[in-house]
């Protein structure tokens, strides 16, 4: 079956660049949030990022006109239902996804593919929830979307070959590049990157270095683009814990301890560049460490 059409639920960074992409390739698209300041503040960004694509020669005005026609946001789940594919991309929390789930099924075609860009949740617990499980599965976007070449594909245990082959073509008609993985809590990237961003907390929370010297060497002794807890704040520090939390609990390994120093900084509601201030303060001209 060929995608003409993409809903897309939640419009935090990651749903924005989902749509700006998928928009930017020909897709349909239906936004929806949960927020309506969050869809203006999505349609707000994607404007100005295509904007900056048009300013830097990447794709013409008449490129950017078209991808923005074809954005239409909508507070109605039952219109992103109608989607040839729907990407849930709300918080990190298992239970807000069944619960979209839940809400789009009355509204769905019998064809249509439901997928999470879940980080680390279990895709075959989410499509058992829901009525079609071999027409579900996990696409992976990372961030910042319209910049990173990569998305992870997770088949659950029941996903049949149509809908991972459909997802695939949506993947290659993006011009990015899927890596396939097995549904393991955090799937690939992310059982990798984690519990390095986890360490790096944990260096900090034990005195080893602070916040500068962590990410500098990582930036300039590994060549890293951006220091560990600068990408931490990047993804936002609610979804780097519960990402930990899922490795923790699904592996049943105490080496995933999240380190309470992370959970502080959640607790404090400092979750990083969203909220202006995690392990930099972004209220000022320029970052300042907080520790
Ligand atoms: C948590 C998960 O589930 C999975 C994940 O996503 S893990 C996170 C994965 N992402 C990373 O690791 C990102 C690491 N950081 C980087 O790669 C780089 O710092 C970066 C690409 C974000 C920025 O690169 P940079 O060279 O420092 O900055 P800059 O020169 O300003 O930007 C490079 C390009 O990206 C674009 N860009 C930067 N941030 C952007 C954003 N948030 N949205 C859209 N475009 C963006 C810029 O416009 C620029 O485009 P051009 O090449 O067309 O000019
Ligand atoms: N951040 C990252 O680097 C990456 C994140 N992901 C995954 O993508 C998903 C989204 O993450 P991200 O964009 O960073 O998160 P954000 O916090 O930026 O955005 C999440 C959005 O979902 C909204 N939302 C919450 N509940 C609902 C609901 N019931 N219906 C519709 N919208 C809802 C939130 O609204 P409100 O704020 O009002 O609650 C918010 O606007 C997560 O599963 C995350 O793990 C995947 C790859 C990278």
């Amino acid at each position: 079956m060929e995608i003409k059409s993409v809903g897309i639920v939640g419009a935090g960074q990651m749903g924005n660049g989902i749509a700006h992409v998928m928009a930017l390739s020909g897709y349909d698209v239906r936004l929806n949030d949960i927020s309506s300041d969050a869809i203006d503040a999505a349609l707000a960004l994607i404007t100005r990022n295509l904007d900056r694509q048009v300013t830097r020669e990447k794709i013409s005005s008449a490129d950017r006109d078209s991808a923005l026609s074809r954005i239409q946001a909508t507070p109605d789940l039952a219109q992103v239902a109608q989607s040839d594919l729907v990407i849930e991309a709300a918080t990190e929390r298992e239970d807000i996804k069944h619960q979209i789930f839940e809400a789009l099924l009355p509204n769905l075609k019998p064809e249509t593919i439901l997928t999470s860009n879940t980080s680390s949740i279990s895709i075959t617990r989410l499509a058992s929830r829901t009525d079609r499980p071999e027409k579900f599965m996990g696409f992976h976007f990372m961030n910042p979307v319209p910049v990173m070449q990569l998305v992870e594909l997770i088949r659950g245990i029941a996903t049949d070959a149509e809908t991972y082959d459909a997802c695939l073509a949506v993947v290659q008609k993006l011009g990015k590049t899927a890596a396939s993985a097995e549904d393991f809590p955090a799937f690939i990237v992310n059982r990798i990157l984690m519990p390095m961003i986890n360490e790096a907390v944990y260096t900090l929370y034990e005195g080893v270095g602070n916040v500068e010297s962590i990410d500098q060497s990582m930036k300039l002794g590994a060549n890293h683009p951006m220091g560990p807890l600068e990408l931490a704040d990047f993804i936002g520090l609610d979804t780097c814990l519960a990402i930990m939390n899922v490795l923790h609990d699904g592996l049943a390994d105490t080496k995933y301890r999240p380190c309470p120093l992370l959970t502080k900084y959640v607790e404090a509601g400092w979750l990083g560049r969203k909220t202006q201030r995690g392990f930099y303060d972004y209220r000022g001209e320029v970052p300042v460490p907080t520790r």
